[in-house]
């Protein structure tokens, strides 16, 4: 189907599962998006052996959800199809130990993330379909909307096409995991990655979680207390993105009072000014010539010593344990927690 921005978007009625009938899909890793690959496509009637190593700490967790676990070579052996889903890091040498050497003519690589086809670290050979489904979420979103009935965003693309058939068996594979109920977009392997690793590096993950810092830091550090500057800062995040995702930045700025409006529409550019938009533009050339690609590489190769700094420094980030402490007062919490915050809001009460 065809819209008004000559973009190809794919529904459950445009899809023929036929095409995965019959087929074996290997899904490697049972991580995040793993883990929500296999169990939907299991419970869309497709016949799934999860990838994992004899020693993996994922293997009970796959076995105890029903489902089939074999080695990744064992796996790959017996499939049509392979989905490959442990970390974009680890994937050139699964793909060389594991998945190469079981490749059969006419089968399907099928990726959720363009990293490695992009910046050549997997090379498959011309006698299999490569393509991509990726989904617009956290795997773990993708579990939870297929459970919901609601579906996941996703996109598609074909690299290779050996067998003709390519795009259908892909959609096939996006309606199996609850894709096509929300909508599957047409694109590129290279415009998946770009934009995928932009988006996260720029303005998902690195751009949010720096705003919220930064604006918790500048508060607590004019005397306001470390309560008030997360409720303002991080919790309100939610609620705010809520209304962009349900009705865009209108419907925010229709709910928002007009002091915040105005406020908002006044200063919000002087905040993320030119010297953002250069940084970005900066982030984005690193995307596209590489850059990133091999420092990441590299990183992995010298045993992650920068990602292992930076991953410690923001779990000790004083955000983070007020807001341990906030959320675990707040009504919403699991039941399980409710004597820890009775505890907790008895403590807070006699500090006061
Ligand atoms: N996270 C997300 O929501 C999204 C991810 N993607 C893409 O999906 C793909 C998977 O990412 P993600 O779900 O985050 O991955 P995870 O980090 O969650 O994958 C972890 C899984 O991979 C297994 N694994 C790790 N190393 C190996 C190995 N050497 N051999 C075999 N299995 C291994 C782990 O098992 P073990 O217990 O053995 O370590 C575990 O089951 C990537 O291409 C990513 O870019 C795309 C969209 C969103
Ligand atoms: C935003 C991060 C992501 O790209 C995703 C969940 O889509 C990822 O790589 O995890
Ligand atoms: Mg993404
Ligand atoms: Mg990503």
């Amino acid at each position: 189907m065809t819209d008004e921005f000559n973009t190809e978007i794919y529904y459950d009625d445009d899809v023929d599962e036929s095409y995965l009938a019959n087929t074996t899909v290997a899904v490697l890793g049972y991580g995040s998006q793993g883990h929500a690959h296999a169990l939907n496509l299991h419970e869309s009637g497709v016949d799934v052996i999860v990838g994992l190593r004899e020693d993996s700490s994922s293997r009970a967790a796959a076995q105890e959800d029903g489902l089939t676990v074999e080695t990744p070579e064992e796996a790959c052996a017996q499939a049509d199809v392979i989905s490959v889903l442990v970390p974009d890091t680890v994937q050139p040498t699964v793909y060389e130990n594991a998945i190469e050497p079981n490749l059969e003519e006419g089968n399907t690589l099928q990726f959720a993330h363009g990293f490695n086809i992009h910046y050549n670290q997997i090379q498959p050979p011309e006698h299999v379909d490569v393509t991509m489904i990726a989904p617009k979420s956290p795997g773990h979103l993708v579990r939870r909307n297929y459970e919901s009935d609601e579906g996941t965003p996703g996109l598609l693309a074909i690299y290779q096409d050996y067998t003709g058939d390519a795009k259908e068996r892909a959609l096939a594979y996006g309606k199996g995991i609850g894709c096509t109920r929300a909508g599957v977009v047409e694109t590129t392997f290279r415009e998946e990655t770009e934009t995928d690793i932009f988006g996260e590096q720029a303005v998902l993950c690195g751009g949010i979680a720096e705003l919220i810092k930064v604006g918790y830091e500048t508060l607590v550090d004019a005397g306001y207390s470390p309560e008030m500057a997360y409720f303002e800062c991080m919790n309100e995040m939610k609620l705010i993105v809520d209304l962009m995702y349900e009705g865009g930045l209108g419907a925010m700025w229709d709910s928002v009072s007009d002091t915040a409006e105005y406020g908002g529409l006044t200063r919000g550019d002087d905040v993320i000014d030119d010297h953002v938009r250069e940084n970005m533009e900066e982030v984005l050339e690193q995307v596209q010539n590489g850059e990133f690609a091999t420092e990441w590489i590299a990183e992995n190769q010298a045993n992650r010593p920068v990602y292992t700094q930076l991953n410690q420094a923001e779990k000790d980030h004083e955000i983070e344990e007020v807001g341990e402490r906030l959320r675990a007062l707040f009504a919403w919490e699991e039941s399980e927690q409710e004597t820890e915050s009775d505890d907790e809001r008895t403590r807070v009460k006699a500090n006061e």
